[in-house]
Order: C-alpha cells, then sequence, then structure tokens
C-alpha cells in the first residue's frame, strides 16, 4: 500500500543542509498497525509528512497503493492527499468556532458530500468513535480524548484506506489514550486500514503490529508482531 525505498530528504541546502532522512526503506500494509518511534529530531515526523504527500522527498521512490509520488507536480498531491490519507495530530487542529458535527461535515465537503447527506454521515462518524451525545458539543466544552475522537471521525469522513497519527496520544490521559489506540486498532482489524502512529507513549505500544525504530534519519530496527511477543 505503501512503498519507500532509499528516500532522503534534506531540508536547506549548502553548510545550513539538514539531512533528516538518509536513505529509509520502509513498507506499509493495509491491516496493519505500526509504530515508528525513535529519539526526538531522528526524522519521524518527517517520514510521515513525506508518506502522506505533505512534503516532498528530496530524492528516492515513494509508492502510494502504486502510484510514484516523489516528482509529482506539487498540485497534484492535494487530491492524492485526499484520496489516500487520513490525518491524526497531537494537538487536534479542529476548529474551535465549529461544532463536533460541523468540523466533521468541514471536511465531508471536501468530498463533495454536503447538505442532509454530510450532516448524516458526520453524525454517523461521531457515533462510531463514540460522541453520539456531542454533535452540537465545540471542541472547548470537551475533553481532550473527545476532541481526539473528532479528529478521528474527520480523518475518517473520506474513508481512506490509510491513517496516519503524529503522537495522538501524547496530549491524553491514559484511559482517553487507550480509547482511542483502540477505535486505530480497531480499524486495522476490522476495516482494514493501514495505521501509522509516531508516538513517544510507551503505553500504547502493545497495540503494534510493527514496530519501526528510527536514528538520524534511518531505520534502525523493527520489532514485527510486538503485540505477540508482548503477550
Ligand atoms: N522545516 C524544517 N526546516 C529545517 N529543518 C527541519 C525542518 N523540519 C524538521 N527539520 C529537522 O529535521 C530533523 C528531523 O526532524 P523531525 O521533526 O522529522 O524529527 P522527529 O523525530 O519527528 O522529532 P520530534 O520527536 O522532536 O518531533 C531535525 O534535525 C529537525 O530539526
Amino acid at each position: 500500500m505503501i512503498e519507500i525505498r532509499n528516500v532522503v530528504k534534506t531540508y536547506g541546502r549548502g553548510s545550513a543542509a539538514v539531512h533528516a532522512l538518509n536513505g529509509v526503506d520502509l513498507d506499509v500494509s493495509p491491516g496493519e498497525v505500526l509504530m515508528l518511534m525513535g529519539p526526538s529530531g531522528s526524522g519521524k515526523t518527517t517520514l510521515l509528512s513525506i508518506m502522506g504527500c505533505i512534503l516532498q522527498a528530496t530524492s528516492g521512490s515513494v509508492r502510494i497503493a502504486g502510484q510514484e509520488i516523489v516528482g509529482l507536480a506539487e498540485k497534484k498531491l492535494p487530491k492524492v492527499r485526499l484520496d489516500h490519507f487520513g490525518f491524526i495530530f497531537q494537538g487536534f487542529n479542529l476548529f474551535p468556532a465549529l461544532t463536533a458535527r460541523e468540523n466533521v461535515e468541514l471536511t465531508l465537503k471536501l468530498k463533495g458530500i454536503s447538505g442532509s447527506a454530510g450532516r448524516k454521515r458526520a453524525e454517523h462518524l461521531l457515533e462510531q468513535v463514540g460522541l453520539a451525545d456531542k454533535f452540537k458539543s465545540y471542541p472547548a466544552d470537551l475533553s481532550g480524548g473527545q476532541k481526539q475522537r473528532i479528529a478521528i471521525a474527520r480523518a475518517l469522513a473520506g474513508d481512506p484506506p490509510i491513517i496516519l497519527a503524529d503522537e495522538p496520544t501524547a496530549a491524553l490521559d491514559s484511559h482517553s489514550g487507550l480509547t482511542v489506540m483502540e477505535i486505530l486498532t480497531s480499524l486495522a482489524r476490522e476495516r482494514d486500514r493501514a495505521v501509522v502512529v509516531v508516538t513517544h507513549d510507551s503505553r500504547v505500544l502493545h497495540y503494534a503490529d510493527r514496530i519501526v525504530h528510527i536514528a538520524d534519519g534511518r531505520i534502525a530496527g523493527s520489532e514485527e508482531d510486538a503485540k505477540e511477543e508482548a503477550a
């Protein structure tokens, strides 16, 4: 589903150049929960952003569902993003002036689903993440875990095959963090989504099918079936 080969990412140039990724190879398959771990500055967010077509690699190959995206014209990237990815961030990135339902409806609109169809679908998505009684709540009136569940509902608006999450549980208490991971894991298990999570959060590692360690912009090792090994 995602095939990454020898990806290099350099920010800046000359003496100011930062070599964030130095030849990364990685495959992500449908139905798996992959966690990316590594020290601060090791390149995790850069890799996630390149996977999600938010950033372009400097060189190498990134194939999403068979389509090469390295070298693709900048203006073609939004469609690849919209067709393949849902994004979840540590800081939720919700619109504070919109209700839970309106936050989800906005993303549905980008997919061409609006009006009563959009409202129904937004409500259905919020029900799926356990927020049936919060359609009309504003983010400020909800807990961190509830806000992150709105963000998940929004990420699922376009029914994407791949979910990319950057530190989704870092701002949450243990219970909310585990609820968020339960939802993400069930998307992989029951709906065959690929879920890639950047995390420092040792509380959630047992949800991973595979843990990939990054150091200095390189894959430093990987643990297959982390969940089974931990059991
Ligand atoms: N826009 C940018 N311009 C220049 N350098 C950058 C930029 N973004 C990231 N970097 C550098 O690239 C390297 C990798 O950064 P990245 O954010 O991918 O690491 P990370 O592993 O996600 O770190 P953290 O865990 O702290 O979020 C770091 O040295 C960082 O300073």
